[in-house]
C-alpha cells in the first residue's frame, strides 16, 4: 500500500496540500515515528547513532538525504545547495518527498527522523500527507555558543558549517524550529534533553525514553 501511494505521491504532492484526498500513507503501518530535533551541532546526529546501535531504529537525516539528493543530479540540487548555504529551510515538498521514500523502503518500522521538522511548514506537511504524527519528539537542548563551537569543530567538510551560516542557521532555528518545539511540547509528546556534557551522559538521558516505548510494545 505505501509503495503505491509513494508511486502517487511522486505525481500529486503540491506546495498547498489541503484536501482530503491529497492525504496519502496509511495510518494503519505499524510503525513507530520519533522526530530530533536541536539546534545546529546540538548533538542529534551522534545520539542517533547510538540510539540505532542500542534500539534498532533506522536513522533517517533530512540534512543527509538533502545532501545526497545535491551530489545525485537531482533537478532540486541547485536549489538545495543554495538553500543550504543560506542556511533556509527547503520547501517542504522535497524533504517530505524524500523521507517517504526512506520509510517506505526496508523491513525496519522504528524510524528516527533527524533534523525534521525544522518548520511548521514542514509539521504540517509531513502530518497531511503521511496522515500521521510522531510517538514522540526528542529536542536536546544546548547552549548557542556550545553549539557554535560543535558546528566550528565539525570537520565534515559543510558548505553551512561557517560562522556566517552557523548564525543564520540559528536565527532560523529560533523563529522556525522552536514554534514546532513548543508544538509538541503542549501535545505532551517532547522529552527535553540536556545536551551538554559527554555524549555518553546524554545518551543515559535518552536511554529511558526508548527503553520505556520498548516495554510498552512489548505489553501491547
Ligand atoms: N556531547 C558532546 N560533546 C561534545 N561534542 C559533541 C557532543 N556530541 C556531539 N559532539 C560533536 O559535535 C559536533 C556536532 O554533532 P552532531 O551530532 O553532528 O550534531 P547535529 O546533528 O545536531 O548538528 C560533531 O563534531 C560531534 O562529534
Ligand atoms: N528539515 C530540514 C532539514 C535540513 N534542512 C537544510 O539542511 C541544513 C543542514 O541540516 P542538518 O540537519 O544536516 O544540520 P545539523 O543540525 O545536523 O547541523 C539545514 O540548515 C537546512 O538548510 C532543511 O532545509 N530542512
Ligand atoms: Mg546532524
Amino acid at each position: 500500500m505505501l509503495r503505491r501511494t509513494i508511486a502517487s505521491l511522486k505525481s500529486s504532492i503540491s506546495l498547498h496540500i489541503t484536501e482530503e484526498k491529497d492525504r496519502i500513507c496509511p495510518k494503519h503501518i505499524d510503525s513507530v515515528i520519533t522526530f530530533v530535533l536541536g539546534g545546529p551541532g546540538s548533538g542529534k546526529g551522534t545520539q542517533c547513532a547510538k540510539i540505532v546501535e542500542t534500539f534498532g531504529f533506522k536513522h533517517l537525516s533530512a540534512g543527509d538525504l538533502l545532501r545526497k539528493e545535491i551530489v545525485s543530479d537531482s533537478e532540486y540540487g541547485s536549489m538545495i545547495l543554495d538553500t543550504i548555504r543560506e542556511g533556509k529551510i527547503v520547501p517542504s515538498e522535497v524533504t517530505v518527498k524524500l523521507i517517504l521514500r526512506e520509510l517506505e523502503s526496508g523491513d525496519n518500522h522504528k524510524f528516527l527522523i533527524d533534523g525534521f521538522p525544522r518548520s511548521e511548514e514542514n509539521r504540517i506537511a509531513f502530518e497531511h500527507i503521511t496522515g500521521s504524527e510522531p510517538n514522540f519528539v526528542l529536542f536536546f537542548d544546548c547552549p548557542e555558543e556550545e553549539m557554535v563551537k560543535r558546528v566550528l569543530s565539525r570537520n565534515q567538510g559543510r558548505i553551512d558549517d561557517n560562522i556566517d551560516t552557523i548564525k543564520k542557521r540559528l536565527k532560523v532555528f529560533e523563529s522556525l524550529n522552536l514554534p514546532v518545539i513548543d508544538y509538541y511540547a503542549k501535545k505532551g509528546k517532547l522529552h527535553r534533553i540536556n545536551a551538554v556534557g559527554t555524549e555518553d551522559e546524554i545518551f543515559e538521558q535518552v536511554r529511558p525514553v526508548f527503553a520505556a516505548c520498548e516495554k510498552k510494545a512489548t505489553i501491547t
